[in-house]
């Protein structure tokens, strides 16, 4: 499958960033499908919570094109990027959840974008959004927490908070910035597990980051290789092998994309996103 066979969710081209006059996300080229979780892999400076902050709006490009379900976000109004981003769901490594709030309060600001203000400031959610929440925190096993204060819940639950808001919302695309940074193996398995069971059944399209190479083959369907700020590959999960982990790793800067055996330039057939080859 390529990028341009199918109906994309999320479309990134072009994409660059500076700071000064330091480039730390070199034209990154790829797009995420409904129901498709790509994962992005790199060492720490990469690149991604920039990329991810951009593609949130919390963060303007150099250069590039975002298009979300084939929407260019540059060339809206702020007001309609607003609408269109209250269909990306976030969750992040930090929860980012009202701490004092129950959990269902937390999932019903999931709503809020589609809430008039005054019921949003004085908390007055209609029948059918408080429904809407309640399933969706039954749906990830929190039926019987809904009253519980946020930070009265453990890390996974509070993350399956931040899971129900995003279902609550009702998005077509999660972004998940190391949703599992602070919680154990067997509570980031089952998180992974409930985002990629999500994007499946209800054509959601992931883009998640994380920093565990296993995790991500077993619950990516595609894996993009980040580093010093370029597509390193971009391939599906079970074509990354441990040559290509193991020079994304590496001290060595990157040069160009490389592949599967870790022979630079040799690419093709896994770089199914990169529209050219990267300079040298
Ligand atoms: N506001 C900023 N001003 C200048 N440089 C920045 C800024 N934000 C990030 N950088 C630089 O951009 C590069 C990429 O940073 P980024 O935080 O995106 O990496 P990362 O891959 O998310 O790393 P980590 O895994 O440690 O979170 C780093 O060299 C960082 O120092």
């Amino acid at each position: 499958m390529t990028s341009a066979s199918y109906a994309a969710v999320l479309n990134i081209a072009g994409l660059t960033k500076t700071f000064e006059d330091r480039q730390v996300l070199k034209q990154l080229d790829f797009s995420v499908a409904p129901g498709e979780v790509v994962i992005v892999l790199g060492t720490s400076g990469a690149g991604k919570t920039t990329l991810f902050k951009i593609v949130s709006g919390l963060m303007e490009p150099s250069k590039g094109t975002i298009n979300f379900d084939g929407k260019n976000l540059g060339a809206l109004s702020s007001k309609d990027k607003r609408l269109v981003r209250r269909e990306m769901g976030f969750i992040f490594q930090q929860f980012n959840l009202v701490r004092r709030m129950s959990a269902l309060s937390n999932v019903l600001a999931g709503r809020s974008g589609y809430t008039s203000t005054w019921r949003v400031l004085l908390r007055r959610f209609t029948k059918s959004d408080v429904e809407l929440a309640k399933r969706a925190l039954a749906s990830v096993g929190l039926a019987e927490f809904i009253w519980r204060r946020a930070d009265s819940l453990s890390g996974g639950q509070q993350q399956r908070v931040a899971i129900a808001r995003a279902l609550a919302q009702q998005c077509r695309f999660i972004l998940a910035d190391e949703p599992v940074a602070s919680l154990d193996p067997e509570t980031s398995r089952a998180v992974l597990e409930m985002l990629k069971s999500i994007a499946a059944e209800r054509q959601v399209g992931v883009l998640c980051s994380l920093h565990q190479v296993d995790l991500a083959r077993m619950y990516g369907d595609r894996i993009i290789g980040l580093k010093d700020g370029r597509i390193a590959f971009d391939a599906a999960a079970r074509d990354v092998d441990e040559m290509m982990i193991d020079r994304l790793y590496s001290d060595k800067p990157a040069k160009g994309p490389f592949s599967q055996g870790g022979k630079q330039d040799d690419f093709p057939a896994l770089v199914v996103n990169n529209r050219e080859a990267l300079p040298a």
